[in-house]
């Protein structure tokens, strides 16, 4: 931070905002095109890069305007990218800085290896692959989406499934990568949270360097919340801007030890759930090893952490798409967070919001179709939208068409 420091706020702005759009190697990469705050010694032969970052920052007028009162309303896509998910902008670092250890012959690296509920294993393997370095997944059996699944299958990652949840993954992971010469690459290693703190540059850099009132961002291991926070500190640190916005993690209401421990009020010891089921299966998560730095990025920011029960998510997560979207259920556990913040007026109507969508849909269509085919025991799928069947005929096709357009007049 200090040799950072040797240049201005306006330095970094006007070198940051000129990367953007470049394919100057490497930095086309909304990772890369920030080196110098990520990982400035590597060379940039070394670097492995799908171009990730520089994701969408969208208006999301019409599910602002018409579900939650609000006309400042934003959501950062970071699920659309290389692997569907933002665990590539953590990737990119991580396995970059293997690419070079490997190269420089000084350390017994024979692969790199992570637990897993389906997106870090599946960002791992892509980028492994892309610089030819053997990856080792450890997934908790029946647990992750097939979409998921097949990544690392594809990718030619080692797949373990193992009968166990994401938490005995973990812990499995951490006593195997002690013994073995197998590179850790879950976000216990702070190289990927160096990467995944650009997403809050970025959306400073898309809002023009104006902070937003409030960021929020679905929680499961909780590196993410912190490499937020990260992030926005640096800005602020070195005079990009002149404060950071209030952090909100939401949690699965079957998954929530931040939130107990938030409602605790920080009580003195943090205590693991036992996490159960929830559809937003990738932040099924007990015992988050971030959770010391979560509670350090909530606290500097005047954060709050809530829950969504599954309905909830699953409600939010529908009404999203239907305008327009096609969001994950975590960042249904983010809206759903919202809806509730702005109902007890903690959020206002005119605060700039944004939330944080982690993966892409189309990762979790099983999910959407269950939803949508109301086959979800104990939920009542308001929003579903089954297809309707008809004969294929023109005058049963007609009939069908004229009861549905009988309630919208022409505008
Ligand atoms: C799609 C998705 N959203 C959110 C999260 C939560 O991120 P973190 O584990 O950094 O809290 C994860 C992974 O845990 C994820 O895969
Ligand atoms: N949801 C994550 C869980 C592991 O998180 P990490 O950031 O510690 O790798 C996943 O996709 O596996």
């Amino acid at each position: 931070m200090d040799a950072l420091k040797n240049f201005d706020g306006a330095y970094w702005r006007d070198l940051f905002d000129s990367r953007v759009g470049k394919t100057t190697w490497p930095y086309g990469s909304g990772v890369w095109s920030k080196k110098e705050w990520v990982l400035p010694e590597i060379h940039p032969d070394d670097i492995v890069s799908a171009f990730e970052g520089n994701s969408n920052l969208f208006w999301a007028e019409r599910f602002g305007k018409h579900l939650v009162g609000m006309n400042d309303l934003w959501v950062k896509h970071c699920g659309i990218s290389h692997t569907g998910s933002f665990k590539d902008l953590g990737m990119t670092v991580l396995v970059s800085q293997v690419n070079r250890l490997r190269k420089l012959n000084r350390y017994p690296l024979v692969a790199v290896g992570c637990a897993s509920t389906g997106d870090t294993s599946a960002a791992l393997s892509a980028y492994c692959a892309s610089a030819d370095i053997p990856s080792i997944v450890f997934l908790p059996a029946n647990k992750i989406s097939m979409a998921q699944l097949v990544q690392p299958i594809a990718n030619g990652a080692f797949v373990l499934s193992i009968d166990t949840d994401f938490d005995g993954c973990m812990k499995l992971i951490r006593e195997v990568t002690s013994e073995l010469p197998i590179y850790l690459a879950n976000s216990l290693n702070s190289l990927r949270l160096e990467g995944q703190k650009t997403a809050a540059i970025e959306i400073l850099q898309q809002f023009d360097w104006e902070v937003p009132d409030w960021v929020i961002i679905p929680g499961g291991n909780l590196g993410n919340i912190y490499a937020l926070y990260k992030g926005f500190k640096m800005c602020q640190e070195l005079g990009l801007v002149d404060r950071i916005p209030r952090l909100v993690c939401a949690q699965a209401a079957n998954a929530n030890p931040l939130y107990l421990h938030f409602k605790s009020g920080w009580g003195t010891d943090f205590k693991p759930v036992n996490a159960t089921t929830t559809l937003a299966s990738a932040i099924q998560i007990g015992d988050p090893v971030s959770i010391d730095r979560a509670v350090y990025a909530l606290q500097k920011s005047n954060g709050i952490v809530e829950e969504a029960t599954e309905e909830e998510l699953m409600d939010a997560m529908a009404k999203a798409d239907s305008t327009g979207m096609f969001i994950c259920p975590h960042t249904g556990v983010a809206l759903a967070a919202l809806i509730k913040l702005r109902k007890s007026g903690v959020i206002g109507p005119s605060d700039r919001t944004v939330v944080v969508s982690t993966a892409h849909g189309l990762k979790f269509s099983q999910s959407k179709i269950d939803y949508h085919s109301k086959a979800i025991p104990e939920m009542a799928s308001r929003f579903a939208n089954p297809p309707v069947e008809v004969k294929a005929d023109f005058g049963s096709v007609m009939d069908v068409l004229r009861n549905y357009l009988r309630d919208k007049p022409p505008k």
